[in-house]
């Protein structure tokens, strides 16, 4: 069934932010949210876990945002019909509330999605949308991923692409970077504004000035499987755990995964912390764990693994007290928008 939102007046910009995992899609879009051109943007948030932690972290810093949660699978493969529905409940829940109608919103994809599937479950509102693709671009690990067909996918089905981490990449990363995007996608626009404000405004604000029409034909055949050998397990803590089990934990994870291990993120309760541990990495290369003020009961890490059977988490040592399991198909989590964070959560969380 067409969700049916005809009355708004439309078009409004449907930009799905995709990027491969860690790439730094969160971060842009906190940024762009605490610009004040964010004020007629709603966000929603697709999760491979079925627990919203880049939500959670966009709501630590934009906490008005609207907000819809598509949780516990990947968008572009699992997600039927509910990604249309959610933009069209977003849509409604503004005009219901009496508010400006939204210019955009802005589809925060999992790190493996591809785009052209996306982009093709949104044809049922195709005639009230304008919709694009912009892709976050690690220039210091990014080039390695890129024989991974997600990553590939994701810069190829681009109509922007934005180069994140310059910082910490180097120039010869950079100037790489830009070498290997320009082979791959010619086409699309490149933001490559060395500061986090002016590039978020450059991604997000605006529709790319030519929108051309990109081609995913190579992923039809893909577009319904799931992502080969990639793996993702959700590890939900059951008691606090001590700062030091976490951190051996962690460094056995990295040692036993290798290159194999491609991310790694949670909240995780820490025996005399007040505030979970917000804990990531992308690759082996850990961010600095830092507490997370989120009123959240749920305690959890999502391991995401190539070619790495997850029951070979269970033996990383020492063993810490969490039920581990696959993460399931999809599911929207209706009723969502606007309510405060913790109740987002808690939902999600039972
Ligand atoms: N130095 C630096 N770090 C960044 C930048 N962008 C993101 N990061 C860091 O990279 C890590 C991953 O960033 P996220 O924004 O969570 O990446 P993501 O693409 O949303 O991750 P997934 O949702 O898991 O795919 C975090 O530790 C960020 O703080 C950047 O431009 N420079």
């Amino acid at each position: 069934m067409n969700p049916d939102i005809s009355s708004s007046p439309m078009p409004i910009e449907l930009v799905v932010l995709t990027g491969f995992l860690g790439s730094g899609k969160t971060t842009l879009l906190a940024t762009y949210l605490r610009q004040s051109q964010a004020a007629d943007t709603a966000v929603i948030v697709n999760e491979i876990g079925e627990i919203d932690l880049d939500g959670a972290v966009l709501s630590s810093t934009a906490a008005k945002v609207p907000m819809a949660l598509l949780s516990n699978g990947c968008v572009c493969c699992a997600m039927g019909g509910d990604l249309p529905g959610t933009v069209a409940a977003l849509i409604e829940e503004r005009a219901a509330r009496g508010l400006p109608p939204l210019a955009r919103i802005v589809l925060e994809t999992t790190g493996l999605a591809r785009p052209g599937p996306v982009l093709r479950s949104l044809a049922p509102l195709a005639t009230h949308l304008h919709a694009y693709v912009v892709s976050t671009f690690d220039c210091e690990r990014g080039a390695a991923t890129l024989d991974l067909p997600e990553a590939a996918a994701q810069i190829a089905g681009a109509h922007r692409i934005v180069m994140t981490r310059q910082d910490v990449a180097g120039d010869g990363a950079v100037a790489l970077a830009r070498a290997m995007l320009a082979r791959i996608n010619p086409l699309a626009e490149l933001v490559a504004d060395a500061e986090p404000g002016p590039r978020a405004l450059a991604a997000l604000a605006s529709p790319p000035a030519r929108l051309i029409q990109q081609e995913f034909s190579l992923e039809d055949d893909e577009a319904q499987a799931p992502h080969g050998d990639i793996r993702a397990a959700l590890c939900r803590f059951t008691a606090a755990v001590t700062s030091e089990d976490l951190a051996e934990w962690l460094d056995n994870l990295a040692g036993l995964c290798g290159e194999r291990l491609l991310r790694v993120k949670g909240l995780v309760r820490v025996q005399g912390e007040r505030w979970p541990l917000l804990v990531q990495c992308v690759g082996t290369l850990f961010s600095p764990v830092v507490p997370l003020a989120v009123d959240t009961p749920d305690s959890f890490l999502v391991v995401i693994v190539r070619g790495l059977h997850l029951d070979a988490l269970r033996d990383v040592q020492p063993p810490l007290p969490f039920a581990l399991r696959a993460t399931a198909r999809a599911q929207s989590k209706p009723g969502v928008l606007g309510r405060p964070l913790a109740s987002v959560l808690e939902e999600a969380c039972t």
